[in-house]
């Protein structure tokens, strides 16, 4: 099958998976001025996006740009790009990186993840198995993250995200043509921050879904994102992260529109668990991918590795497990140690919670400035 389009001016890109968040993408870059070829696994899904520019199952209501080619000849897709953008679950990363190697053996184009997920036999990035199954160098590799929930930007409204590579450069690269009048792109270079950010606050947002299925009220909720964003800081700041990322659009960011929106498929595992379901019962209602649910036991391993305490985690693991009640997960945000804790970090090892304190002055000095910049860090 030959991808039909009319051919705009920008960077060939191609989108690798046509799920919520690959096809939403893809219409990002067409909407930026990118020539994309987005591939499907499924012919008939390939043929849709082409020719009726529809991906009706994942994206309903949603018109696709008329510029948006699609196949699901892999081959077709990577044809002569300069950008490839990676957008499966993350369990099948390295199966499908296997496929792309020897097609983009003489090809030096920037490879994206979009993913938040961690891979659960090895507790992975996928920038990390990108770097190791692609061979290639690390600074040809960037991630996107944010607060990024695909319907909202797929209707066009008004989104900003971050584009993370250890090259500035490639970063810059990937922000100008991931732009367009409703998708906004910062840069930086932390990945590790970035990709964290990415992958805890699914986790975070499974808890949040767990106690909206019991019934807890706002100050639950609260509870969980504030103390949550210390868990996620703390371990990313272990694990290399610089605590400022986990502030931004990566962390706070996307914490808040995940643990908030109905669409978002963790919390709506979440909310399943806390109103009884098994986790089986939830693996086979869900019908997109949930990354949260695979990136628990990854993520409690390397914690443990690098001595990270994260009690609202480790609740949610046992209430996927069916070791505890749902209704018992909020009372344990803490340690149950009685010594009453600091509030700062969990175990103090990390700077995180210096940084989570500057950030809060700020925005307190903001809103008794009425909004404006007090001019002071
Ligand atoms: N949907 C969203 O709002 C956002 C999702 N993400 C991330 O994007 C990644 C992809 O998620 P979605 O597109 O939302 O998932 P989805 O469930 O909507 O789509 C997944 C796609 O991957 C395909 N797929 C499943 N198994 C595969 C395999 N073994 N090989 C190749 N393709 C396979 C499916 O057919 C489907 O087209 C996840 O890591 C998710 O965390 C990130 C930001 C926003
Ligand atoms: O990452 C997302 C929003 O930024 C999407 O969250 P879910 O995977 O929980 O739907």
């Amino acid at each position: 099958m030959t991808p039909k389009r009319s051919t705009p001016a920008g960077p060939r890109v191609a989108v690798i998976g046509a799920g919520s968040w690959g096809t939403t993408f893809g219409k990002i870059l067409a909407d930026g001025g990118a020539q994309v070829t987005m591939w499907a696994r499924r012919a008939e899904l390939a043929h849709e996006i082409d020719e009726a520019k529809r991906n009706s199952r994942y994206l309903p209501g949603i018109n696709l740009p008329r510029t948006m080619a699609a196949t699901h000849e892999l081959a077709i897709a990577l044809r002569d790009v300069d950008q490839v953008y990676l957008s499966v679950p993350s369990q099948s990363l390295r199966e499908n990186l296997k496929a792309l190697r020897p097609l983009l053996s003489d090809n030096d184009a920037k490879i994206v993840s979009l993913m938040k997920g961690v891979e659960r036999t090895s507790g992975l990035r996928m920038s990390q198995v990108i770097e190791q199954e692609l061979r290639c160098d690390p600074d040809r590799i960037a991630v996107a993250s944010g607060p990024n929930l695909a319907l909202e930007i797929a209707r066009e409204q008004p989104t900003a995200a971050v584009i993370s590579s250890r090259s500035q450069e490639t970063a810059e690269e990937v922000a100008r043509a991931a732009r367009n009048s409703y998708f906004r792109t910062f840069v930086n270079t932390d990945v590790i921050g970035t990709e964290f950010g990415g992958v805890l606050k699914n986790l975070i947002a499974v808890a949040i879904g767990i106690v909206d299925g019991v019934g807890y009220g706002e100050n639950t909720k609260a509870s969980i994102i504030t103390r949550g964003l210390v868990e996620m800081t703390d371990f990313a700041v272990a694990n290399g992260a610089h605590p400022e990322t986990l502030q931004g659009l990566a962390g706070l960011g996307d914490l808040i529109a995940t643990c908030q929106s109905p669409l978002s498929r963790n919390n709506t595992a979440g909310r399943l668990l806390g109103q009884g379901y098994s986790f089986q019962d939830v693996v086979k209602q869900m019908q997109q991918t949930a990354e949260g649910l695979a990136s628990v036991a990854p993520v409690l391993q390397l914690a443990r590795e690098s001595e990270v305490h994260m009690p609202i985690v480790e609740q949610v693991k046992m209430v996927l497990d069916g070791k505890m009640n749902p209704r018992d997960i909020a009372p344990h945000l803490t340690t149950d140690d009685d010594t009453p804790q600091g509030e700062r970090t969990n175990h103090g090892q990390a700077d995180g919670g210096g940084a989570l304190r500057r950030a809060l002055q700020r925005a307190f000095d903001q809103f008794r400035n009425g909004g404006r910049s007090p001019g002071r860090d």
